[in-house]
């Protein structure tokens, strides 16, 4: 039976991540970890997590929303980390059992040693709750590029650019422009095409389809670029694991107009597959931004979308 945790992401004002280091006698000794401890026998988990917060850094947690669940085997012992984004407290956290305190920006956690069961969680804290799939294939790139920018303006900061229709130099074309428009709302833009077009193209990261995700082996670009997969069953989920993708979209989870045949999921599985994916899941198919909330309920990042996200006019004062 893994060791089940509770632990508390706190942010602040600032966005950045309270880390706290973990005493050097203790298990993964030394290495930097977000606050938690152990749920005790007849603990339920938020009463864990109030109390492990408490105890630690002398803070009342108030609100608190799921963040990510992993299941990770060390040598001596396997976890289960239940996380949960901690989003109002009161008080000032101090390291009450003497450990060192630190705030991050997220985007700096990577240069700190923690358990190698956190990097989903630093991955889940980068991403954003939406992930907008462009679409459909441009007819004028001048149109597409238009209404992508809108989603920009109105928050999107995750973009996979899709467009199966177009050849390579048309989708090189179309890939150049995004990257610079998203640049300029400081967007992460993932390019669903194959990796070394990907790589040509020097995106942010690439989108594997099901088929690129079914030929690789191993993680095909280096850690300072995003890679993610379509999933649309628990073994490609598991195949994106084994491969050290950074993170996935299962498919269909209810009915969408865009895949008519497709029969979806609907949430249950959805929750039962993502209780087994220890890397953030975007819930795709039938999404629109009302259902985040359940998402996050059910284990997931957030929703990933294309009808719903998808900006239907041209952004205030560009005509
Ligand atoms: N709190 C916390 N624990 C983590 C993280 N990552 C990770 O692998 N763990 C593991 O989860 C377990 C959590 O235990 P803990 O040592 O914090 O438990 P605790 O606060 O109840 O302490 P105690 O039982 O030593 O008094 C440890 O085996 C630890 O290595 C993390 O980010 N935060
Ligand atoms: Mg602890």
């Amino acid at each position: 039976m893994p060791v089940h945790v509770a632990v508390g992401v706190i942010q602040d004002a600032q966005g950045r991540v309270l880390l706290t280091r973990r005493a050097v006698s203790a298990h993964q000794g030394g290495l930097w970890e977000f606050p938690g401890g152990k749920v005790e026998r007849g603990e339920d988990l938020a009463r864990a997590l109030r109390r492990e917060i408490q105890e630690e850094l002398g803070i009342v947690v108030n609100t608190h929303q799921p963040l990510i669940q992993i299941t990770h085997s060390y040598p001596d012992k396997t976890v289960r980390l239940d996380v949960h984004s901690i989003q109002d407290y009161s008080g000032t956290p101090i390291g009450l059992e003497g450990q060192p305190l630190e705030w991050v920006f997220p985007e700096q956690l990577s240069q700190y040693a923690m358990p190698a069961a956190d990097r989903p969680i630093c991955t889940a804290i980068r991403l954003p709750q939406h992930y907008l799939i462009t679409g459909p294939d441009p007819r004028k790139p001048d149109q597409f590029l238009l209404r992508l920018k809108t989603s920009l303006v109105r928050g999107i900061r995750l973009v996979q650019l899709r467009a199966p229709g177009l050849n390579p130099i048309e989708y090189a074309a179309l890939a150049a422009e995004a990257r610079a428009l998203c640049r300029q709302y400081e967007a992460k833009l993932l390019l669903n095409c194959p990796v070394q077009l990907a790589r040509e193209l020097g995106a942010d990261g690439v989108h594997l389809n099901s088929h690129h995700l079914a030929e690789l082996s191993e993680r095909p670009l280096t850690d300072d670029k995003w890679v993610a997969a379509s999933c649309h069953n628990l073994s490609e989920v598991r195949k994106a694991m084994a491969i050290n993708a950074d993170f996935c979209q299962l498919s269909p989870v209810l009915a969408t107009r865009s895949h008519p045949g497709a029969s979806p999921l609907g949430w249950d599985s959805f929750a039962q597959i993502v209780a087994s994916a220890s890397i953030p899941v975007y819930a795709l198919g039938g999404m629109d931004r009302g259902h985040v909330r359940e998402a996050l309920e059910r284990g997931g990042q957030g929703v990933a979308a294309i009808t719903s996200l998808w900006a239907e006019e041209e952004p205030a004062g560009q005509r």
